[in-house]
């Protein structure tokens, strides 16, 4: 599945929403036992949360939109098909979170392509379904420190904290993962299905129980003035950057 939402394949309400479609369709195909995640656009792998999304909407924008985001959250999270994410670009934020969620994580070897949860950057807070799937992956410690300083991490780091699973030359990225692939069906489907919802299954509880409560403190977070500026006062800088 190539991401494909120009210019940055920025996770816009609409992008989510496609995204849940084509996996449900994959998923109900039994012909499909497994799904390679890459970008259509090689550089960037997925810009994050659209911001445009959460900048100057109302409440209940906010709101659909957060739904849409942990509905996609869950799916992936969950989804009977392996996944590969075959990263070929840079992974802030929620494509970092995307890339997680997979089981098995290839990064080109690109010192552009970095990748992280970056959120206090922009002066917002990781929640805490982003963090427990971070720490599912990188443990308590090195979490803590990625998260704390918004940490944006190149190839060789990122390989070596076990934020991706391999590091490979930009033009073996794609041999790479259907490699990867192929070890990961050479299992039944049935014990590695059952094994990952074991795995995975306390994380997404502790998401289905508390995901109104998480819909609210997202729209009441993202509704606060400091928080609508701090986003702005971030857009500016991005689009500044090319000037
Ligand atoms: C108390 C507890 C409460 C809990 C509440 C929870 C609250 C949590 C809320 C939110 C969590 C959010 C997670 C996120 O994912 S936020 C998004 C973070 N993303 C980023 O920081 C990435 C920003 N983008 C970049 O760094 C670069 O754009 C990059 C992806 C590296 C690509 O660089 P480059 O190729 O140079 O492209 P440009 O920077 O020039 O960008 C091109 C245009 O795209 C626009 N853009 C970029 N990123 C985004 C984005 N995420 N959303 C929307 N638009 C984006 C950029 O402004 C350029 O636009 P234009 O051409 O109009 O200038």
């Amino acid at each position: 599945m190539k991401l494909k939402n120009p210019p940055v394949n920025s996770l816009s309400l609409e992008m989510l929403t496609e995204l849940v479609i084509n996996l449900e369709k994959l998923e109900n195909d039994k012909a499909v036992r497994g799904l390679v995640l890459t970008s259509e656009y090689p550089g960037i792998f997925s810009a994050g949360l659209d911001l445009m999304e959460m900048c100057g909407r109302n409440p209940a924008h906010y709101a659909e939109y957060w739904k849409a985001l942990q509905e996609f959250w869950l799916k992936l999270y969950q989804s009977s098909l392996v996944v590969v994410a075959a990263i070929n670009g840079a992974s802030p934020a929620g494509g970092c979170l995307m890339s997680l969620i997979c089981d098995y994580r290839i990064l080109a070897d690109n010192p552009k392509y970095t990748i992280g949860l970056n959120e206090t950057l922009l002066g917002i807070v990781a929640p805490f379904w982003f963090k427990d799937t971070m720490v599912n992956t990188i443990g308590h410690r090195a979490s803590e420190r990625a998260l704390q300083l918004g940490l944006l991490f190149p190839p060789a780091e990122a390989l070596q904290v076990g934020l991706v699973d391999q590091v490979v030359p930009e033009d073996k990225l794609q041999s790479t993962a259907l490699s990867v692939m192929a070890q990961w069906l050479a299992i039944p489907d049935h014990a590695r299905q059952l094994t990952k919802t074991m795995m995975r299954k306390p994380t997404v509880d502790h998401l289905v129980k508390q995901r109104d409560a998480d819909i609210q403190n997202f729209v009441s977070f993202v509704s606060r003035d400091s928080i609508q500026k701090s986003l702005q006062m971030y857009l500016q800088k991005l689009r500044q950057k090319k000037s």
